[in-house]
């Protein structure tokens, strides 16, 4: 049974209960550039309370030195580079580590700097992406459409607010070449993207227009629920990897958050300021240890 956090004796419990509080960021923390209420305070209580703090998005619109600047610019102070974990970085890791894609073939990119940002970090090229040559009026003689780059190895896909016919387009024809083998990589597949109040289209819901029209489902999806990143914190955390227990996941979607915490032997919190609500808890499978109506609920609780 998934308990609502309403009361302080239940965020005193909480704050006894786990040293490690581990964030989605789109949701729970934001709705776009909106930050939402008392989380810059709430964050602030777990720093004083000695508590580790991850943040976890599955938006690959950014880099983690992007999410640097954003987490500056809304005034939440203090955040270490290796405190932030994306799935543009997942999904370069991934490229470099378990594809082990050479360096001298280039990334044809659907989706923003964030991608590209992290695979230029580890020394791949890339195409595409946020390249205003590809911002124009769809032309079936666009070169790009009749000659592709022999050197490029591998496609990856995620969330872009840029979407254009040319560039589905392009994307299509480097996932059909040479029969249809060369590796498609998902950042994530969330459908929605949550903004104040309204969903947006998610970058699961771009992925999938050039999925459908390849017939082809991605080789990998390395955001989450996908344990890499999980793993990557584990690994710089040695007390999270001994005890999991001691770990809460807070998030807003119920089939990438809650499911990477469960996964990952953590408590999970689910807050209802962003994808889910009471009644998607009620007709789901995954249910979270807790719920709460906003993060900044933590803090208001404890005054
Ligand atoms: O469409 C997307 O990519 C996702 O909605 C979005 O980026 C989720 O980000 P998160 O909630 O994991 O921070
Ligand atoms: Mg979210």
């Amino acid at each position: 049974m998934t308990a609502h956090i309403n009361s302080k004796e239940q965020v005193e419990a909480i704050l006894d209960k786990y040293d490690y509080f581990l964030f989605d960021c789109d949701g729970v923390l934001w709705l776009g550039d909106h930050l939402l209420p008392w989380v810059v305070e709430t964050l602030d209580l777990l720093k004083q309370r000695g508590k580790s703090i991850v943040f976890v998005t599955n938006n690959s619109t950014k880099s983690r030195n992007d999410y640097l600047k954003k987490f500056a610019k809304l005034g939440i102070d203090g955040i270490k580079k290796q405190e932030v974990f994306g799935s543009s970085y997942a999904s370069a890791n991934y490229i470099d580590k378990i594809l082990k894609l050479p360096k001298e073939q280039k990334i044809w990119v659907l989706g923003e700097q964030g991608i590209e940002q992290e695979l230029s970090e580890l020394g791949y090229k890339t195409i595409g992406g946020s390249d205003p040559a590809y911002n124009i009026q769809f032309d079936e003689n666009h070169p790009d459409l009749n000659q592709l780059d022999d050197s490029v190895g591998a496609v990856i896909a995620g969330l872009t607010t840029n979407v254009n016919y040319l560039k589905l387009s392009i994307t299509l024809q480097y996932l059909l070449k040479n029969n249809k083998s060369l590796p498609f990589i998902a950042t994530n597949i969330d459908s929605t993207f949550p903004m104040k109040g309204k969903l947006m289209i998610g970058a699961g819901s771009i992925i999938e227009t050039v999925s459908f029209a390849s017939g082809r489902q991605p080789d990998a999806i390395c955001g989450k629920p996908n344990q890499s990143m999980m793993d990557s914190i584990k690994a710089d955390n040695p007390p999270l990897q001994q005890s999991p227990a001691r770990g809460l996941m807070i998030g807003d979607r119920l089939n990438t958050d809650m499911r990477f915490g469960l996964e990952g032997g953590l408590d999970t919190l689910l807050v209802l300021t962003g994808i889910e609500s009471l009644q998607s808890i009620e007709q789901s499978n995954i249910k979270p240890t807790y719920y709460a109506n906003k993060l900044g609920d933590f803090y208001q609780l404890t005054k």
